[in-house]
């Protein structure tokens, strides 16, 4: 592939025409791209070639510990930001949602090649404070933003390796970067020290140590529909929620409609969001099966949700200081902390589920959802500003509208 050798040393324009000649692209494709470059960006990423957009919209309703809030969120999927705004609707309708975080320590691996796990483990006990006071040196400012390692645990992973693990309160960052850098510099003390082979060193994105809680009840006044009274969706909600814990089928969808809502704040926030959804998804299996995030029960009269979940986000640090818009999201969520940051992003996946659920075990879930959808039907069936609400109007009538109909429909307007 001489054609890409060191095209990262090329300049913008250089590398858009060797991916133009490479891929036959004709000059309003090259334009697509090149209108829409960010020279800010270029030095962001690698072999930056434009700006891929999302839209972004505003979740309302919520009530998040007593405060009225509002949830930014960026997704390309109708009907998500219209689903959370609705479930936050409904657990608005008693005292709102109640989110707690309950830890907040990033926790790091080092991989150690050993057949000796008590030698390893009697010398880490020995040298504990000298262990977590070298981790501490290798990023000293952390304990001046009230961070700094907690603990360090030694687990046996098989006969032939173990993980020490440290547990560091990484403060208002996400703290991927300040924990890598403890953990290499306490590898190689430990390496240097008592002869261990270090196999490597790294985060962990299974965040045990980082869960927030969040729980909201719904009166059934709220839940009816489709003439089924508020009490019996109540009951269906249960019902589908207990399937998510017994069958990964149902389970991963289930968690698939809770992070529906994540991601697209956890985007909005300038947080790695493949980080949030490795750590969601290894917490979702901790039992051994794959497993339903949230719970929906009956109490006192109404439906009460609840879900934990570990979230590894930062208010400081990562794309929030690159990416302009994050500063005012951040505003506009009225977040000032990490753990606030936290307790909303969980509000919102529970928010979301609730929508979610409450839809499938009344109309279906195609009636809501395709009725947003139809607006990206009509784009992608080629209609302009001016037809989309006409299309869009035409398309409700039918059943089972596809883009065929979009193309026909669209074809006898211009006519
Ligand atoms: C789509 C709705 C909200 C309609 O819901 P509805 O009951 O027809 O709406 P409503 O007219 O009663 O409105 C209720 C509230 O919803 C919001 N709302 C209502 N319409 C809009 C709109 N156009 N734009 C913005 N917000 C809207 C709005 O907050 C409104 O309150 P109001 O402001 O009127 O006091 C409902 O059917 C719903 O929540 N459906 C769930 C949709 C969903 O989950 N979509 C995600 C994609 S499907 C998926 O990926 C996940 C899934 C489903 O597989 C997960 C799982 O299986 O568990
Ligand atoms: N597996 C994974 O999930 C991995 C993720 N990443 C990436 O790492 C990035 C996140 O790492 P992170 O270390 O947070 O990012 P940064 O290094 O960008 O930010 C952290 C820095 O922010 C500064 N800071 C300022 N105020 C505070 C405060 N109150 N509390 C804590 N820190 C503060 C600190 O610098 P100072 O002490 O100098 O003030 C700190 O080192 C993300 O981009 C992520 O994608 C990277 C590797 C692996």
């Amino acid at each position: 592939m001489g054609t890409f050798k060191h095209f990262y040393h090329k300049n913008y324009d250089e590398r858009l025409s060797i991916i133009s000649n490479f891929a036959d692209l004709n000059n309003q494709e090259v334009d697509e791209f090149a209108n829409s470059k960010n020279q800010k960006n270029n030095s962001l990423i690698e072999n930056y070639i434009t700006d891929y957009s999302l839209p972004e919209g505003i979740a309302v309703n919520f009530i998040i510990n007593g405060f009225n809030k509002v949830a930014p969120m960026v997704t390309e999927e109708p009907s998500v930001i219209a689903a959370a705004s609705n479930g936050a609707r409904m657990f608005s309708k008693s005292d709102g949602l109640h989110a707690k975080v309950i830890s907040h320590n990033l926790t790091g691996q080092i991989i150690i090649k050993t057949d000796n796990y008590n030698l390893l483990y009697g010398y880490v006990k020995n040298h504990y404070a000298e262990l977590l006071r070298t981790a501490n040196n290798a990023h000293k400012s952390i304990i001046d933003h009230g961070g700094g390692a907690k603990k360090i645990h030694v687990r046996k992973l098989d006969e032939h390796y173990c993980s020490l693990d440290l547990f560091v309160d990484v403060a208002e960052a996400m703290g991927a970067n300040i924990i890598n850098s403890m953990l290499e510099a306490l590898a190689s003390f430990i390496s240097t020290n008592h002869n261990e082979n270090i196999l490597m060193s790294i985060l962990s994105n299974y965040s045990i140590d980082s869960l927030v809680r969040v729980t909201g009840k719904v009166p059934f006044a709220q839940l009816g529909k489709n003439g089924i009274s508020g009490e019996n969706v109540a009951k269906k909600i249960v019902e589908a929620s207990h399937i998510a814990q017994i069958d990964p089928y149902r389970a991963a969808t289930h968690n698939k409609g809770i992070m529906n809502g994540i991601d697209a704040f956890v985007m909005a926030m300038g947080n790695d969001w493949r980080a949030v959804e490795s750590g969601v998804h290894a917490y979702a299996s901790r039992n051994g099966s794959y497993q339903g995030l949230s719970k929906f029960t009956i109490e006192d009269g109404a439906l009460f949700g609840e879900m934990t979940i570990p979230l590894s986000l930062g208010f400081v640090g990562g794309a929030t200081k690159v990416l302009p818009k994050v500063k005012v999201n951040q505003k506009i969520a009225k977040v000032q902390s990490k753990n606030e940051l936290m307790q909303m992003a969980a509000a919102v996946g529970l928010s979301q589920n609730l929508a979610a659920l409450k839809a499938l075990v009344t109309e279906g879930i195609q009636k809501g959802h395709m009725n947003l959808q139809l607006k990206s039907l009509a784009m992608s069936a080629g209609a302009n500003d001016e037809e989309l609400a006409h299309v869009v109007d035409k398309l409700r009538q039918l059943a089972n509208p596809n883009l065929q109909d979009a193309q026909t429909i669209i074809k006898k307007l211009r006519k």
